[in-house]
């Protein structure tokens, strides 16, 4: 934790909705007039594509068929816990990306001059001096394994968590239209990655300052057959804090403004989907605001 350099972490599965979160704080930001550094969680990832193809057979030769982007053999937990702490401690670090599609690749190839293919990383880059907090958005923001901790030094941790049916519908819409892989080539994956889903990424959300879980109100019992990703309207949006005191929740304002929400909880929120991006800004743009005036 830091009062000088805070650090911000959204964490959630693949698919479940993280870099669509990122573009609402996005919004924040700019309107707040807040100078962030963002990294991508993707961008600690051990190995590019092809490596990781290469290191899944190796496993797959020796028996291992969960070997997956999820758990610690395929990222770096312990540099991106010294980025956090090289960040809290100092304002710096460095930052890289992980290309996932060749409109990525275009535009970091255009800004430094490389000709990176999609599936590899960019250099590493020193982050800009001078920002006001550290966002984290991707897989493992909260994790903790064996001697490393990155959960101990976010100031505000967020969990995206859609019930999981809906995190399975979102994933193979996204990863078909915009990474071009088949149904059952993603269905593969989400088994792969299973065991590592349990042990590495749920526990994170045991250790975040509120999650946001996104609830379909409509059919979605087989996700492998579903037509399409149910939309804001068709869900309802469960907000759940580990402790409102530390951040001053204030519920019945929250009730107030957001319409047809309702407490199911003491520290549980249910709000209609379509006010996601409300919520999100009248419940964390205070607490934002807070990291940085106690900063200042
Ligand atoms: N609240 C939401 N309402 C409707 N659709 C959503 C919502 N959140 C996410 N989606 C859709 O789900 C898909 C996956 O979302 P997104 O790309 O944000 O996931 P992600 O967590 O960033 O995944 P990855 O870590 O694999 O990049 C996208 O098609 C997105 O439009
Ligand atoms: O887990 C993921 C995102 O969080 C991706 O599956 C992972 O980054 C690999 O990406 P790609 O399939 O584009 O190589």
């Amino acid at each position: 934790m830091s009062t000088k350099h805070p650090i911000v972490a959204v964490t959630g599965s693949s698919g479940a909705g993280t870099s669509t979160i990122k573009n609402a704080f996005e919004h924040i930001f700019r309107r707040e007039q807040i100078n962030p550094v963002i990294i991508e969680g993707d961008s600690f990832h051990r190995f590019n594509r092809v490596e990781m193809k290469q290191a899944m057979q190796e496993a797959a030769s020796h028996g291992n068929d969960h070997f997956s982007h999820f758990g610690p053999e395929s990222n770096l937990f312990d540099k991106l816990e010294d980025l956090f702490k090289t960040y809290g401690a100092t304002g710096g670090g460095k930052k890289r990306y992980y290309l996932h599609s060749d409109e990525e690749a275009e535009a970091h190839n255009g800004r430094l001059g490389t000709s990176l293919k999609p599936g590899e990383f960019t250099p590493w880059e020193d982050i800009p001096t001078g920002s006001d907090l550290m966002f984290y958005e991707g897989l493992h923001g909260l994790v903790a394994d064996g001697d490393t901790n990155c959960a101990q030094h976010v100031d505000l941790g967020i969990g995206v968590v859609p019930i999981v049916n809906l995190e399975w519908i979102q994933k193979i819409f996204r990863d078909n239209a915009e990474r071009g892989y088949s149904a059952e080539a993603i269905v593969d994956t989400i088994l792969r990655r299973m065991p590592d889903y349990v042990n590495y990424i749920t526990p994170q959300f045991s250790r975040t300052d509120v999650n946001f879980q996104r609830v379909p109100t409509v059919d979605t019992s087989n996700p492998f057959i579903a037509r399409d990703i149910p939309t804001p309207d068709e869900s309802l949006i469960v907000i759940r804090f580990s402790n409102p005191k530390k951040f001053g929740v204030d519920f019945p304002y929250l009730l107030n403004m957001l319409k047809d929400s309702f407490m199911s909880r003491r520290n549980t929120i249910v709000i209609p989907g379509g006010k996601l991006g409300l919520a999100m800004e009248i419940i964390l743009a205070p607490i934002i605001h807070d990291l940085l005036e106690r900063r200042r």
